[in-house]
């Protein structure tokens, strides 16, 4: 044994070494969660142990080598080889270096007792293992060299005994697949232990007083609490019937009053103690609030960590001076807990998802299907790829960046996606099993299945979309978890919108309880009626016609779903860097983010706005009233000016519920609002990514720069209050249609509290901004009434 591997400092080459439970419980602490310390003492020193076993015996000389085919159809037989194989390893000395190292080690923690816990890894196993748990027990002993010798053998024979050994052999398990490590840990004084389990319809907390092994030994019936996992809340809680308790015999300090005469462990053997709780004591919960919340907000970060299905084990140890939660277990379908990620890049749109990828090198060549249910791994995501991200469940991207029309349409959408991720696409292999952390930008390569059982009932080839975080659910979720009635929610004053580009999710966005559409992005819309070619191709193609109709009818999909909520449609705001694949036929533009856009691109060629304008005016005409416009990036009052007329020429103004509002987010709008206001601007929303952008000089597309693409800075709120103010003095409506809130939703608060009178966000945002808007009013009423009362 070279030596001891410290849960803090296990790496990812270590895991065959360390055992699973071990191993995870190393990723868990090195990712600042709290664990009880601990170090591993190697499945290697077992080998050298059994190597050095000096047995006459053949079978027990041999054992290294055995395949241990024995006979377990002869159960005698068996418990005889298993008791002899035992016997040995018991009897046989411990190596005194490795018990020194370890009692040194262990009495660092000044602590009496401690416990010897299994921890096992199966070399090249086809399957997963599945059941273990049981199979092999954790032994407590003090902290004394010869317990520790005694403690140690005790694990190992248990890989001998006749019910293992039946295990190994219905499972085709070798000796020399067996890896079995140790780990130990300090066992402290437990105010109560108890575990969680979590899947995607809720958490199940057990809970019960002293140490956990009164429920592992099923001699105590928890108490269990139902919690809600979207939002943390108690549904339910039973009292369970706790009658003892086990702790930790240590005189100086007890929690329990009343020892067992006979307890099941005697303290001479080991250092826990059984104690019958007082009646009073068996009356109350284990778990106090303070703890129970603990437990519940760990729970709800490692969601993020683990996805939606594991079971935590925990513990309050207790101390003469303070009590600590801790995890002493954790285990998750996933058949590794993802270490370290392999590539990195930015965050672009949140969530987590398993799946299979699939790889193309050249993002020209694009695939005319994509199977269901992978993630793409593409250079970059040009517009004629963005009809395919319908049927991917995430995507990688190595250029581009976090408002790219890929990262938009992945939000929209609800599917993970990172881009900005260098060398991706050399990598990755097609087919290769991928967790793509969309909320970190960080992608992991996972071994053997993750399944979640939501996802095994429908049938799966989705990709496990089940590992998403409540954080950013997907689509699916978000539908099935809204509020199913919205009167069951409190009334908002603010108005909640929502961003949508896509009519595929028209039948899922329309009830949610939203106040309409706050941006209805064209340029991501019309993509899926333009065949790969640029509008102004289909004109000089003499196929105006054609497009016209088709582009009505897909905006008045928008317009009836909603109506009468209003539909601000946001006419064409191409940039240039998404742009060339459609631009084949057309000249290249310079790729820039401060190019030929918004409304300049309209003065010096109006023939597409004009087509736009009329499919709005064909809207009008078959009886919608309910669709306003938007112009997107303003740069100038003349251009305001000119887009009016061309409004009022496709006589869209007549209709006189028509309201035409312009972006706020090339930052010379601060100035000029007012100038806007006497020019006809019904209404400004905020685009806070541009905004952004121009304040702080950062070209958002450029990944080396994401760390100063800050929404929340000073600058960019400063201006986000200084509009709404304007807005207010002017007499029209601000609203914000950015991914601040939705990546901030702190800010929705301050939003609020200066008079946004609408949000308008991503669906999978919706309900989470809702309950934000609820509690910001709130606060503010409360406020003013505290005020009143003074
Ligand atoms: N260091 C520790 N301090 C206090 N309690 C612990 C500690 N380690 C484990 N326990 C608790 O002791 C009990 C037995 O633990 P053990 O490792 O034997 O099995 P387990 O965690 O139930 O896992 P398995 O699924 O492998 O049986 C559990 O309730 C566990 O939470
Ligand atoms: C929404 C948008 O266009 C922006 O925030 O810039």
């Amino acid at each position: 044994m070279e030596k001891l591997y410290w849960l803090d400092q296990i790496k990812l080459q270590d895991r065959a070494k360390v055992g699973d439970k071990a191993f995870h419980l190393s990723r868990i602490i090195q990712r600042g969660y709290p664990v009880v310390p601990g170090f591993v003492v190697s499945a290697e020193a077992l080998r050298q142990f059994l190597e050095n076993l000096n047995s006459s015996e053949s079978l027990i000389a041999d054992l290294p080598y055995s395949s241990l085919h024995l006979d377990v159809s002869n159960w005698r037989q068996l418990q005889q080889v298993a008791g002899r194989l035992r016997e040995e390893i018991l009897s046989a000395s411990v190596s005194q270096e490795w018990v020194n190292k370890i009692f040194t080690a262990a009495r660092e923690w000044q602590t009496s007792c401690l416990i010897f816990r299994p921890s096992l890894s199966i070399a090249d196993s086809i399957q997963p293992m599945e059941n273990v748990s049981g199979l092999l027990e954790s032994v407590f002993c003090h902290c004394q060299q010869d317990a520790i010798a005694t403690a140690l053998k005790g694990i190992w024979s248990q890989i001998f005994r006749a019910r293992s050994l039946l295990y190994w052999r219905h499972t085709g398990i070798n000796l020399q697949q067996i890896n079995l490590a140790v780990l130990v840990q300090p066992v402290e004084n437990a105010i109560a232990s108890g575990l969680l389990k979590a899947n995607s319809s809720g958490w199940e907390i057990e809970a019960t007083w002293g140490l956990g092994i009164a429920i592992a030994q099923g001699e105590v019936l928890p108490d269990v609490y139902y919690i809600q996992n979207e939002t943390g809340i108690i549904l339910e809680q039973q009292l369970g019937n706790k009658m003892l308790a086990y702790d930790v015999n240590h005189p100086s300090h007890k929690i329990f009053s009343q020892p067992l005469a006979d307890s099941a462990f005697t303290p001479e053997e080991n250092c826990l103690v059984t104690y019958v709780l007082q009646e009073a004591q068996q009356k109350q919960y284990a778990l106090q609030p303070e703890y129970l919340q603990q437990i519940i907000g760990l729970a709800t970060q490692l969601v993020a960590e683990l996805g939606k299905t594991f079971t935590l084990k925990w513990t309050i140890a207790s101390q003469a001076t303070y009590s600590k939660l801790y995890l002493t277990q954790v285990t998750s379908p996933q058949s590794i807990i993802p270490h370290v990620y392999f590539i990195r890049g930015l965050a672009a749109a949140g969530g987590r998802t398993v799946a299979n990828a699939l790889v193309t090198i050249n993002s020209q060549q694009k695939p005319e299907q994509i199977p269901k249910g992978v993630i793409l791994v593409v250079p970059k995501i040009t517009p004629d790829w963005l009809p395919l991200l319908q049927h991917v469940v995430g995507i990688i991207t190595e250029q581009g960046g976090l408002t790219s029309h890929a990262a938009i349409l992945a939000r929209e959408l609800g599917i993970a996606a990172v881009v900005n991720a260098t060398s991706a696409t050399s990598l990755i292999q097609t087919g290769e099993r991928l967790l793509l952390d969309g909320d970190r930008g960080e992608i992991y390569r996972i071994e053997g299945e993750v399944r979640d059982e939501r996802d095994r009932e429908d049938g799966g080839d989705k990709g496990e979309r089940g590992v998403n975080t409540p954080s950013s659910p997907t689509l699916r979720e978000t539908k099935a978890t809204s509020p199913s009635s919205p009167f069951a929610l409190p009334m908002i004053a603010t108005k909640l919108l929502v961003n949508l580009s896509q009519s595929s999710l028209i039948e899922q966005v329309k009830s949610l309880p939203t106040d309409g559409v706050g941006l209805l992005r064209s340029e991501l819309m019309i993509l899926n009626i333009l065949d790969g070619q640029h509008p102004q191709s289909w004109i000089l193609g003499g196929r105006q016609a054609q497009l016209l109709e088709r582009w009505s009818e897909e905006i008045m999909e928008f317009a009836r779903a909603f109506a009468p909520r209003p539909v601000f449609y946001r006419s064409l705001d191409w940039r240039s860097p998404d742009l060339p694949s459609l631009s084949n036929s057309l000249q290249s533009s310079e790729q820039s983010m401060l190019g030929e856009r918004g409304t300049f691109s309209y003065l010096q060629n109006s023939s597409v706005f004009e087509l736009e304008l009329k499919a709005l005016a064909s809207v009008q005409q078959s009886g919608y009233n309910n669709i306003h416009l938007l112009l997107p990036f303003v740069r100038t009052v003349e251009e305001f000016v000119f887009c009016r007329r061309k409004v009022e020429e496709a006589l869209l103004t007549q209709v006189t519920e028509f309201e035409l509002w312009m972006m706020a987010e090339v930052p010379s709008v601060l100035f000029l609002l007012p100038e806007y206001v006497k020019a006809g601007v019904a209404g400004i929303s905020i685009g806070t990514n541009d905004l952004t952008q121009l304040l702080l000089g950062v070209d958002r597309e450029q990944g080396q720069l994401a760390k100063v693409f800050n929404e929340r800075h000073p600058a960019v709120m400063s201006a986000i209050a200084q509009l709404i103010d304007m807005a207010k003095t002017a007499g029209i409506p601000c609203s914000i249609c950015g991914q601040a809130p939705v990546l901030y939703p702190e800010i929705i608060d301050r939003l609020v509290e200066w008079g946004i009178t609408s949000i308008s966000v991503e669906p999978e945002a919706i309900e989470r901004t809702y309950q934000a808007i609820g509690r910001a009013e709130q606060r503010l009423i409360l406020a003013a009434a505290r005020r009143k009362l003074k």
